[in-house]
């Protein structure tokens, strides 16, 4: 026999043994769970029938809580044991998906170590069958080639040396092959899984997580790890895949996935993502796009309008000087000026704009405007305003509270001197207190209570406090218009997407925030869509958590982001402990695609393309509009038959999108993705390009890419963002002339 078929024999073996052993604890498992279901229903049953269900009587509602308890008790393990068979039945399908051989230094055997998705334990023999691809020893398999290796282990660092890198392909619990490999993992099984059609949902890469991707998937040593990454190099992937490497060493500080929260571009993204941590056998963690966390910070109190909104008015607004002067507008509002402008606003108002007034109470002096006004300016604990207000508004009252019956006694005594209130002294007297109290609170109302949004709209409406406030800032040389239109959005209640971030930063620096304190790890995807502002928001919301922030500076739609945006980020959350990494290959579209795309570009980006070859990017001219929806419609039917399961149009705008659908839905079965509640699904679909960002199709068809349409910078990003959505197919239609972005026609063929 020679050494391939033993070895096979041996595997064989082992699969089996695996196999034989998951099947076991699965079995066990199941019937625990019956049991448990047994039990639960048991004790419902006796729940309710030895208890009152309506009563006022405390003791027997203490009886039900103790129910309760043992309830809930039983129910969070009755939950376990679920997960834990759901793992198994993957594990059956998949026990494991790689090997290595290691010998620990100073000892004598060797170690076979079989790396899948979960630990799999004979808990009585300790042998241990499957290492969960978070263990520490796993890392290994990802970080090294055949030789020297170390990994930490919670007592160290453990050194040794790997004989053997192994990987297998293992479908429905089959051995279908297995291959020794002393390299990275890019070879057949990365080809294979890249050449894959796309799916509606992002799925999970644990099986070839590459070299870099690992290191940062698996660093806890940061509190703010930064992550620029060319278009497809794996950013949302290695994201999720962090999170679920957290969770599984986070148990011993108790992390769980409601201390996780991922800030998502859009909700359709968002929906996308969705499916990985459950692939990956952990919960999903909450995700929130700037929008709806401007909702909430805000109470709802305001209808902000919406990123997606402000998107389509500056790429699809047709009078260019309007958008030109909107874009300086946003830039000013994002910018490091604004946040410095902002507090210098807040320092401003607290000692300008605040009135303090004498309080008197039952003809006593309690406080005078002056006392007041150092007490508050005097805060030593840099407490926000809001807070340190409402405290003074406290100790006001507290004063004023053992005075109540000496006024109550004296306005009694006038009230006996009245006429006509003989009968009813006390009423009546009880009423003047009352009158006299609301007055005197709303008189300390005055100066206790601060209200972000007129902060905020002072800044725009009393004459040239901005200016005053600027001093030695660089404003923009239209900020008279610019504070011009805000005063009269302000004015009529209209908040535009660049005012929301300035508002929630008042907000929480005037009152505070102890909104998401459970909140421990932040991950902020397609970082470049934030700006500064924003940052600065985050970090006073989530004020001690960690943040891991990923993205590419060539995919900023509405400005032009270079990377010192990275800088700003590490100087705005100032964490003892950050690092800035870099991920330069591309793995998503073909080699073919990946290197057009970087010809829109136009730079000297470090990007390398992974190396699957497929049929070149197609540039087309057409006539007419409905010549390019033929031509679209074809192109549609054609990579159906190829089995192509996602395929894309692009449009520049969602006006665009809509009218396309309108056009060609009476010749294909084809869906819109135009509002947040829409899902990607197998099939064709239009979108407009701002909604595909961090969204990937089989194929890609971008739409009338004429010069006209994409001319400025922005549609430059636009055109780049559309194209590396592609992974196998890409064919861009325009009229008349090209647009001057799409790479020369040696590029392509005509
Ligand atoms: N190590 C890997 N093994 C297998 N597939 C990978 C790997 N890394 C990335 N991919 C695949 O590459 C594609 C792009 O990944 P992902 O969307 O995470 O990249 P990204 O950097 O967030 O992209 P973009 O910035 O363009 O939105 C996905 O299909 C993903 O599965």
């Amino acid at each position: 026999m020679d050494s391939y078929q033993q070895n096979l024999q041996e595997e064989q073996q082992y699969l089996s043994r695996t196999l034989d052993f998951i099947g076991h604890e699965l079995d066990r498992e199941i019937r625990t769970l019956q049991n448990r279901k047994d039990d639960l229903l048991s004790l419902r049953k006796e729940m309710w029938e030895n208890t009152v269900h309506f009563s006022t009587d405390f003791e027997r509602l203490t009886e039900i809580s103790q129910y309760l308890a043992v309830l809930n008790g039983q129910t969070t393990s009755y939950g376990t044991i679920y997960k834990q068979i759901e793992k198994y039945k993957k594990m059956l399908d998949t026990p494991y998906f790689g090997r290595f051989d290691f010998i620990e230094k100073g000892e004598a055997g060797r170690e076979k170590i079989y790396v899948g998705l979960h630990n799999v334990v004979d808990e009585e023999s300790y042998d241990i069958l499957v290492y969960d691809w978070r263990a520490p020893i796993s890392s290994i398999f990802y970080q090294f080639e055949l030789g020297e290796a170390a990994y930490q282990a919670p007592k160290g660092t453990i050194e040794g040396n790997v004989l053997l890198k192994r990987q297998y392909k293992i479908h429905h619990g089959k051995l279908d092959y297995f291959f020794d490999c002393s390299l990275k993992i890019d070879d057949e099984i990365l080809q294979e899984v890249l050449c894959r059609h796309s799916s509606s949902k992002m799925r999970n890469i644990v099986e070839t997580i590459q070299k870099e991707q690992n290191t940062i998937i698996r660093d806890t040593n940061n509190e703010l790890l930064i992550v620029q990454g060319v278009a497809g190099s794996g950013k949302t992937s290695i994201a999720l895949h962090r999170i679920a490497f957290l969770l599984y060493h986070g148990i011993r500080e108790k992390l769980s996935s409601n201390n996780i929260l991922i800030i998502s571009p859009n909700e359709v993204f968002s929906k996308y993502i969705s499916g990985v941590l459950p692939e990956l056998g952990e919960e999903n963690v909450e995700q929130l796009t700037f929008d709806v966390l401007g909702t909430k910070v805000s109470n709802g109190r305001f209808n902000i309008e919406k990123r997606m909104e402000q998107l389509e008015w500056l790429i699809g607004c047709p009078a260019v000087d309007l958008v030109e002067q909107r874009k300086k507008s946003i830039a000013f509002k994002e910018s490091n000026i604004f946040v410095e402008l902002l507090n210098r606003l807040l320092l401003y108002y607290e000692r300008n704009h605040i009135v303090f007034e004498d309080v008197y109470y039952a003809g006593k002096v309690i406080e005078t405007k002056n006392l007041l006004r150092n007490q508050f300016l005097h805060d030593k604990i840099g407490r926000p305003i809001a807070k340190r207000l409402k405290r003074m508004e406290g100790m006001i009252l507290d004063r004023i509270h053992p005075l109540r019956k000496e006024r109550m006694f004296k306005i009694e005594k006038l009230v006996q001197k009245m006429d006509g209130h003989e009968f009813e002294i006390k009423s009546f007297s009880r009423l003047l207190s009352m009158k006299k109290s609301s007055g005197l609170m709303k008189k300390i109302r005055s100066f206790t209570q601060v209200d972000y949004f007129q902060v905020y709209r002072t800044l725009f409406d009393q004459e040239g406090l901005l200016k005053k406030l600027a001093q030695g800032l660089e404003l923009p040389v239209d900020i008279e218009s610019i504070i011009q239109s805000t005063r009269e959005n302000l004015e009529r209640g209209h908040i535009q997407y660049e005012d929301c971030a300035p508002l929630l930063f008042l907000k929480l620096k005037i009152e505070g925030n102890d909104m998401f304190s459970e909140i421990k790890q932040v991950v902020v995807d397609e970082a470049q869509d934030y700006a500064p502002i924003q940052y600065a928001v985050f970090d006073l919301l989530f004020k001690d958590a960690r943040f891991t922030i990923l993205g590419d500076i060539h995919q900023s739609i509405h400005k032009e982001v270079d990377i010192s945006l990275y800088d700003n980020i590490n100087q705005i959350f100032h964490k003892r402990k950050a690092i800035h990494l870099f991920l330069n290959k591309s793995y998503r579209s073909s080699y073919e695609i990946s290197g057009f795309s970087q010809k829109i570009l136009n730079l000297q980006q470090e990007c390398i393309s992974f190396e699957r070859h497929e049929g070149k990017p197609l540039v087309l001219k057409k006539d007419s509009l409905e010549n390019m929806d033929d031509a679209v419609v074809e192109d549609i039917h054609r990579f159906m038959k190829e089995g192509q399961r996602t395929i894309a149009v692009i449009c520049k705008t969602m006006e665009e999108s809509r009218q396309l659908h309108s056009r060609l839905k009476t010749f294909l079965d084809i869906s819109i993705i135009a509002s947040k509640d829409e899902e990607i699904e197998s099939g064709a679909m239009i979108i407009p390009g701002y909604m595909a960002k961090g969204l990937e199709f089989d194929a890609v068809i971008v739409y009338d890419v004429s010069d006209c349409r994409y001319a400025t910078e922005l549609d430059r990003k636009l055109l780049y963002i559309a194209c590396t959505r592609a992974l196998h197919r890409l064919v861009i239609y325009y009229k008349d002339t090209k647009s001057s972005f799409l790479p020369d026609s040696s590029y392509f063929l005509l």
